[in-house]
């Protein structure tokens, strides 16, 4: 049984639709990714499933359970962090953590957590006194405090520095690893390489794609650039040759061959038949980042459906 069902799900804001049409299912033990421009929908969807907005349509389950007409049953089994949230900022870290805990039945051990979360030395710290990733941790700490099955986590590192970013990762895995299904809102290409088991992209309130981060950077139809300096003269007519290979340019010693999926294999071949070796060699592949922008740009065409229906997003480059 998937632990989330999404299907059709349809939600408006007064005449504004913010959700189109949204469905996907997040399996138990999985990190499963939402990805979108902003305003995609993204934040409403997990809203959704999180029970803390009505759906106009479709159908959601958490657990088998109605997160609306069951929600205290699935709070029990959920935790959810979602973006800025913000505590007062008087609050010391062990008090709120305390605090939380008295919400729930069965709370997993608060002192355990702070530990888990590298929050130990902090405990007696006031909440408006933590650095940027130090809150995130809290709020994670938070969203993990009623022991839950699945864990919602929106932006999670949005605002944090890379090494506090990849520290939150490995949190995050560590959580996984004990069981918990998480479902992560990111903007972060990176992010979703790193963690995500599956991913669903979310443009204009509808999902425009869905599959592995790997899948989605295989399935474009993206050049390979291979940049080399050879180790002795060759003519252009060397690599050109080659069907695999689209184009052939230099700057200054350096050559940049551009061509299909098999350009690298097939030049390091013509290569190694004439005797040269490829110095500084670079390759450039396709990223999650580059399916990204092909997919939604793609979603964005001016026939698109989505287009007609659902409220614009504005782009995005962080
Ligand atoms: N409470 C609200 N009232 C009216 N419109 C809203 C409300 N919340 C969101 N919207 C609109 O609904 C659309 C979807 O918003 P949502 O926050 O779900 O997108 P998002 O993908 O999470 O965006 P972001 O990446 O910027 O957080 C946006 O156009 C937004 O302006």
């Amino acid at each position: 049984m998937p632990v989330i069902e999404v299907e059709h799900l349809h939600k408006r804001y007064g005449d504004r639709t913010a959700v189109a049409d949204v469905s996907f299912s997040v399996d138990e033990g999985e990190i499963f990714g939402i990805l979108g421009p902003n305003g995609a929908g993204k934040t409403t969807t997990v809203e959704c499933i999180s029970g803390l907005r009505h759906a106009d349509g479709g159908r959601l389950r958490v657990l088998g359970l109605d997160p609306v007409k069951d929600r205290a049953r699935v709070v029990a089994d959920l935790g959810v962090q979602l973006q800025h949230s913000a505590l007062q900022p008087n609050l010391k870290v062990s008090e709120a953590l305390r605090l939380f805990s008295s919400f729930y039945e069965r709370p997993a051990d608060w002192r355990e957590l702070l530990e888990l979360l590298g929050l130990g030395p902090q405990a007696g710290t006031r909440f408006g006194k933590l650095s940027g990733g130090q809150q995130q941790r809290l709020s994670i700490a938070l969203a993990l405090l009623g022991n839950p099955r699945v864990a919602i986590l929106d932006e999670l590192t949005t605002g944090l520095d890379p090494a506090a970013r990849r520290d939150t990762w490995e949190l995050i895995e560590s959580v996984r690893d004990r069981g918990v299904t998480i479902l992560l809102v990111t903007h972060f290409m990176a992010e979703a390489e790193r963690l995500c088991d599956r991913v669903a992209v979310i443009d204009s309130g509808r999902v425009v794609a869905l599959d592995t981060p790997a899948e989605l950077t295989a399935q474009l139809d993206v050049q390979q650039r291979i940049r080399f300096v050879p180790s002795a003269p060759i003519e252009d007519s060397l690599l050109t040759d080659l069907p695999e290979v689209e184009s052939v340019s230099r700057r200054g010693e350096e050559i940049l061959v551009v061509g299909g999926a098999e350009a690298l294999a097939a030049v390091a071949a013509q290569l190694a038949r004439h005797g040269v070796l490829a110095h500084r060699l670079r390759v450039e592949q396709p990223s999650l980042d580059d399916a990204f922008l092909a997919i939604t740009e793609q979603s964005e065409a001016p026939n698109s459906e989505a287009q007609n229906t659902a409220i614009r997003p504005t782009r995005h480059t962080g």
